[in-house]
């Protein structure tokens, strides 16, 4: 969709901001511009809707030369997204949405309507739409940018560290809400960041670049954790980038048995028959509040859960939350090295891997219930095949 063909730009003040890049953007894909500050990342992306030209080479978007194109138009056709949103602060919620809309000649009537809609699309109650924008808090003020660059469905979307200025949560928030709408939208989006986390989250593709406008490397975010190019790829990575791979893997293929007998620890359930603690045999213990886990949910959630357990097991529930087994901290183990291995050897995610880390935060867990039964529980760990062997 996007492709960029040894662009070089060079500012009048002399500084090259970007060195001969040459990189392809998949339609349908998100790739996420990444790298140290000043590192040419907003310049790449503005080149793309013309908002910078190149000094030489040609960016083609569907095809076509940018630069054959009328600057104006090429950016109203396509969606763009930056930092604070960008919200123009004496319009209304829904004429912000609908600038673009109208600039098209859409008409009030259907831009309000289209405005509407899009409200509804991003997950702001109707009523946003008659506020200001100083009106909203900054995570639904970011979604207000969202709608906006959505509104005249246009097939890319370049977002510039949209969600920067929000605080973490929120962030993980609008982060979930973008895979959503991305599923649903399937747009060629091209996403700058600079935050590795929030690049393996949302990207299909990862483009590292370094200071002076270098591109160093592109790959998925499995084969880029796995196998970066080189030292500046694997400090930019973070120490913890073993464990990184890990949320994009699914906790699937790891091995259950059932809940373990007569044993230290018991797994206390609801009536529901959802967990909801572990128990010592030793009544006077204070229980210890359980964090289920779906097949969906990532490795790195399961390594973590079956480290804060007591009973080293992490207990696996289905959809509704219904305890379906538990799996050791051998076998997650064993299937991190796997992930690592498949990383290493594969082009491309390990099995599952896009899904998953998209689903790992975007399903919430099950509340705790009441009204308690119980699973008797003993350590156990799991054989291969799924077999459950119990400590003597
Ligand atoms: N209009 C301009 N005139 C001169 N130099 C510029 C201009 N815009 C950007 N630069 C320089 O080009 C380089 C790349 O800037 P750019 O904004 O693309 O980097 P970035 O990776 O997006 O940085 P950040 O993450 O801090 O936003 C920087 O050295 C910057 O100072």
């Amino acid at each position: 969709m996007i492709q960029f063909d040894t662009v070089h730009k060079r500012f009048p003040n002399g500084t090259t901001a970007v060195h001969d890049l040459t990189l392809e953007m998949p339609e349908g894909g998100v790739t996420v511009l990444v790298g140290s500050s000043g590192c040419g990342k907003t310049t790449t992306l503005r080149m793309i809707n013309r908002m910078v030209d190149p000094t030489s080479g040609t960016i083609r978007v569907g095809g076509k030369d940018v630069l054959e194109q009328d600057a104006a138009e090429l950016r109203r056709s396509i969606g763009y997204v930056i930092q604070q949103s960008g919200l123009f602060p004496h319009r209304t919620v829904l004429d912000n949405i609908a600038t673009v809309p109208l600039l098209l000649g859409w008409g009030r009537k259907k831009a309000r309507a289209r405005a509407a809609e899009l409200l509804e699309t991003v997950g702001l109650a109707a009523d946003a739409g008659k506020r200001y924008p100083h009106q909203l808090s900054g995570g639904q003020q970011q979604r207000v940018g969202v709608a906006r660059a959505l509104a005249a469905d246009p097939p890319v979307l370049l977002m510039d560290e949209p969600f920067g200025a929000v605080d973490p949560v929120v962030r993980t928030q609008l982060q979930d809400e973008l895979l959503r709408l991305q599923r649903e939208l399937n747009k060629t989006i091209v996403f700058v960041t600079h935050d590795i986390d929030e690049a393996v989250r949302l990207g299909d593709r990862i483009a590292v670049f370094r200071t002076g406008g270098h591109l160093v490397q592109c790959a998925s975010p499995a084969e880029l954790l796995a196998r970066p190019a080189d030292d500046f790829v694997a400090d930019f990575l973070g120490a913890e980038r073993g464990l990184k791979l890990l949320s994009l893997t699914t906790l699937a293929d790891v091995p259950q048995a059932p809940a373990p007998e007569g044993g230290a620890w018991t797994l206390r359930l609801d009536a529901t028959g959802a967990p909801v603690a572990w128990r010592h045999k030793d009544a006077e213990a204070a229980d210890i509040p359980v964090r289920p886990l779906r097949d969906t949910d990532s490795l790195l959630s399961a390594l973590n859960e079956s480290i804060a357990a007591p009973s080293g097991l992490v207990a696996r529930v289905d959809a509704a939350g219904v305890l379906t087994g538990v799996s050791s901290r051998d076998d997650i183990h064993e299937h991190a090295g796997s992930a690592h291995e498949q990383g290493r050897g594969g082009s491309s995610a390990p099995e599952g891997a896009r899904g998953t880390a998209r689903a790992t935060k975007a399903d919430p867990h099950p509340e705790d219930g009441t009204g308690d039964t119980e699973a008797d529980a003993t350590p156990v760990k799991t054989g291969p095949a799924g077999t459950a062997e119990r400590p003597a």
